[in-house]
């Protein structure tokens, strides 16, 4: 066990009952907590203009605009939590990895890995030590922006172990992930070991984030949705596991509850994947008692259908589709209705879209869609 220290705002009590915590501990708070994902970025005006001087890259290492940049939807929106402005690639550029995140396009790689000799290569270069040692400028961002939230709670992520793999292994963005999956099935010991490696690293970031302050992480596996639940289940879920061992590890007493009767707890943790409705089961298989885990769910499969498969015992999040930020506000109003209506079926219900917030948003929809949660 390790313990957050005694700044951390989830120990001094700054977010330990903010909404937003409270829903992922399975409670329903006075009101419905609201974030976006991906509301830090390119369609807020204010962004674009930081962008335009600086890479991509640049700015999620350079402590103040990457704190900059993750307020700026907190202030503009009134969200009820701030998510680190970074990237899933930024754990394997700071351990060496030579890849850069290309407009309109994603993240690409100078070198594929695809051999046994390549994730070998991989795994003594570029080793979570390596990582360890480069991660001050994240540290010093999530300071940095966790002194200006107070109340409001950051949440830290990373990219889940396939997610990264799918890109390492096609060398950039793909829409089916043949490569690695065809890897995963013609060289199981390969794909072990590549897996491994991308976990050490998503672990090591996402306990980086909360050390210095993040009061949740969340593991985007954005392309888990490409696999069968037996193939998730065997080759994918152990990487995950052990991605979120040393997060699980982490432990605060919450100050709020009664005479610290509830002993130190672990911090919360939303797994998002797009398109995964198939594979809901398995997902929930990542908590266990003690071990709270929100899921993020798509806008394909209703909130309530979702809770039932689920027993009604998980925290859900989701699931506006993004579409709907473009339709006229009577449509979003009533989907937006809906979405609460069904997430009342789960324990407790986070609003988010069901992926990420469009380049070409209006930013005051998102601030209409706060505002329509919170009056409810
Ligand atoms: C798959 C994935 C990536 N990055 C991420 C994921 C998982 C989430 C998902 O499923 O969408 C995660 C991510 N990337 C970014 C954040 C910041 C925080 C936030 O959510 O607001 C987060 C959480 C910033 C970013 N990451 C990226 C941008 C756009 C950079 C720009 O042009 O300004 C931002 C703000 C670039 C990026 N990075 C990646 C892609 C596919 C792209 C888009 C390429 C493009 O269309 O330009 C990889």
């Amino acid at each position: 066990m390790n313990f957050l220290p005694a700044q951390h705002p989830l120990v001094d009590g700054r977010t330990s009952s903010a909404p937003l915590i409270r829903a992922l501990r399975g409670d329903r708070p006075e009101r419905t907590p609201v974030w976006f994902m991906r509301q830090a970025g390119r369609s807020l005006p204010e962004y674009r203009e930081i962008r335009a001087a600086h890479r991509m890259l640049d700015a999620c290492l350079d402590p103040g605009l990457a704190s900059e940049i993750t307020l700026q939807p907190v202030r503009r929106h009134g969200v009820d939590a701030a998510v680190f402005f970074s990237d899933i690639v930024v754990p394997l550029l700071l351990a060496g990895v030579d890849v850069d995140l290309v407009a309109g396009r994603g993240p690409v790689f100078a070198q594929p890995v695809r051999t046994a000799e390549d994730v070998r290569r991989c795994r003594a270069e570029y080793g979570p030590e390596r990582l360890r040692a480069a991660l001050d400028p994240v540290r010093e961002a999530v300071a940095l922006t966790v002194a200006e939230l107070g109340g409001t709670p950051l949440i830290g992520f990373a990219g889940a172990p396939f997610t990264l793999a799918a890109y390492l292994v096609e060398g950039g963005p793909s829409r089916d992930h043949l490569r690695a999956r065809t890897l995963m099935h013609a060289d199981p010991g390969t794909w072990g070991e590549l897996l491994d490696w991308a976990a050490e690293l998503s672990g090591v970031f996402l306990e980086a984030q909360l050390e210095a302050g993040a009061s949740a992480v969340q593991l985007f596996d954005s392309w888990a949705g490409s696999l069968s639940a037996a193939d998730y289940r065997t080759s994918v879920a152990p990487a995950s596991r052990a991605a979120l061992r040393g997060v699980r590890a982490l432990r605060y007493a919450d100050p709020e509850a009664e005479g610290y009767a509830a002993g130190p707890i672990g911090v919360p943790v939303i797994h998002f994947a797009v398109g995964s409705g198939h594979l809901l089961e398995e997902l929930a298989a990542l908590g266990a008692p003690g071990e709270p885990l929100a899921l993020g769910v798509d806008w394909r499969t209703p909130l309530d259908e979702a809770s039932r498969r689920l027993g009604d015992a998980v925290p859900l999040q989701g699931n506006l589709d993004p579409a709907l930020l473009g339709a006229p506000d009577a449509v979003l109003a009533a989907q937006l209705d809906a979405v609460l209506r069904r997430g009342e079926r789960a324990p407790a219900h986070v609003l988010n879209l069901g992926h990420g917030v469009p380049p070409e948003t209006d930013p005051d929809v998102l601030g209409r869609i706060v505002d329509l949660a919170h009056a409810r």
